[in-house]
């Protein structure tokens, strides 16, 4: 067996030999892949900067390959949140060995609250710097995307992880999403996630792992990616406007945003409502999603508030809902339409 010695680790079997010694055999329904390379390994926990004295929350460890590297790098405590039960034995082969410094959790990091998992002391200040606290995770490409969204959220309401203050995140996703977590304006892979997630993070990704790294070897290659919240979102609203109005607006990606724009209004009302927003917004309303810039969806969804502030039924409107539920949106479309446009006139 090969032998791999850690600064608090006693010597264990090597990952590979983990696998085969639990006759772990990767699932394909959790998206398993492995890393064995420690080099890359290693290089993925640098990412995540100094966490020496820290605390780190490992997301789908697995064999443990990942938490080992975090452990050789002395934080002062590792939690580890997997859902696979087979994992056990050798996740807590690495808790004995680890004299205390790790936490297993079997569950679901879909459904984890981290609100009480960090000591109190260790809070930093919202516009501090970020806490010596640090997400991890090599994930399935599944869960990340929607564990991203989901901690954006969680970042925009200072909740979960983000209690302590800008707790930074180290994730990997397959290449193709790694770049269109960093897409700017203009580029080809500029979409939803770019603009959700750059409204709340400074977002680098770091390098792109060859999918032969991985056992077994997965279709794509993987990017690793950095998050660490903005101090200020630039489009300071609540989260569920943004993802409402990035969401529609780039629903017709290829087309004028106007289109997009309509959908967020009842049907009798789309085009005048449409019209309003955008002039409130100065945007022009023939420019292509991926050509907005952040300060335009910014000055967009404000005026999507703004409008919705005058009816807040509007907020619940969404185009995509059952013939049945639509209905219910006839009231509105009609009190809307006998609005005078002397009224509407008040928002410009
Ligand atoms: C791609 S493997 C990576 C394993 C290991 N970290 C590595 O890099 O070799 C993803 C891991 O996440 C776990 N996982 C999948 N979905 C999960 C979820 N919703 N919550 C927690 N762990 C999950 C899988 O069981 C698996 O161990």
């Amino acid at each position: 067996m090969g032998v791999e010695v850690a600064v608090r680790l006693p010597p264990l079997p090597s990952i590979r030999d983990i696998i085969s010694l639990y006759k772990i055999n990767a699932l394909r329904k959790l998206s398993q892949n492995f890393l064995l390379d420690t080099r890359i390994i290693d290089r993925i926990v640098k990412t995540a900067g100094r966490i020496e004295d820290g605390y780190v929350c490992e997301v789908g460890p697995g064999p443990g390959g990942i938490t080992r590297s975090i452990l050789k790098r002395n934080p002062r405590r590792v939690i580890v949140i997997e859902k696979d039960k087979r994992f056990l034995p050798s996740l807590e082969l690495l808790a004995d060995a680890s004299q205390g410094h790790m936490d297993i959790i079997l569950g679901d990091v879909m459904s984890y609250k981290m609100d009480k998992v960090f000591p109190d002391d260790y809070c930093k200040p919202w516009d501090g710097p970020p806490p010596n606290i640090h997400l991890i995770g090599n994930l399935p490409f599944n869960v990340s995307t929607p564990l991203i969204i989901k901690w954006m959220k969680s970042i925009s309401e200072k909740n979960s992880a983000w209690t302590y203050g800008r707790t930074k995140m180290t994730l990997t996703f397959q290449k193709e999403v790694a770049e269109r977590l960093v897409a700017p304006i203009s580029s080809d892979q500029r979409c939803r996630l770019s603009v959700m997630c750059q409204n709340w993070c400074k977002i680098t990704h770091k390098f792109t792992i060859p999918g032969t790294a991985f056992l077994p070897k997965p279709e794509v290659d993987v990017g690793v990616v950095h998050f660490e919240p903005l101090v200020q979102p630039i489009i300071n609203l609540p989260f569920e406007i943004v993802e409402k109005v990035v969401r529609c607006i780039f629903s017709f990606r290829q087309k004028y945003c106007v289109r997009g724009i309509e959908t967020l209004f009842p049907k009798k009302i789309r085009v005048s409502f449409a019209k309003e927003m955008y002039e409130i917004a100065e945007v022009n309303p023939q420019t292509q999603p991926f050509r907005l810039n952040l300060e335009e969806f910014r000055r967009l969804c404000e005026a999507y508030k703004l409008i919705c502030d005058r009816d807040p039924r509007l907020l619940k409107y969404n185009h995509r809902a059952s013939k049945m539920e639509l209905e219910e949106f006839e009231d509105l479309n009609n009190d809307l339409l006998s609005c005078n446009n002397e009224e509407l006139g008040v928002l410009k």
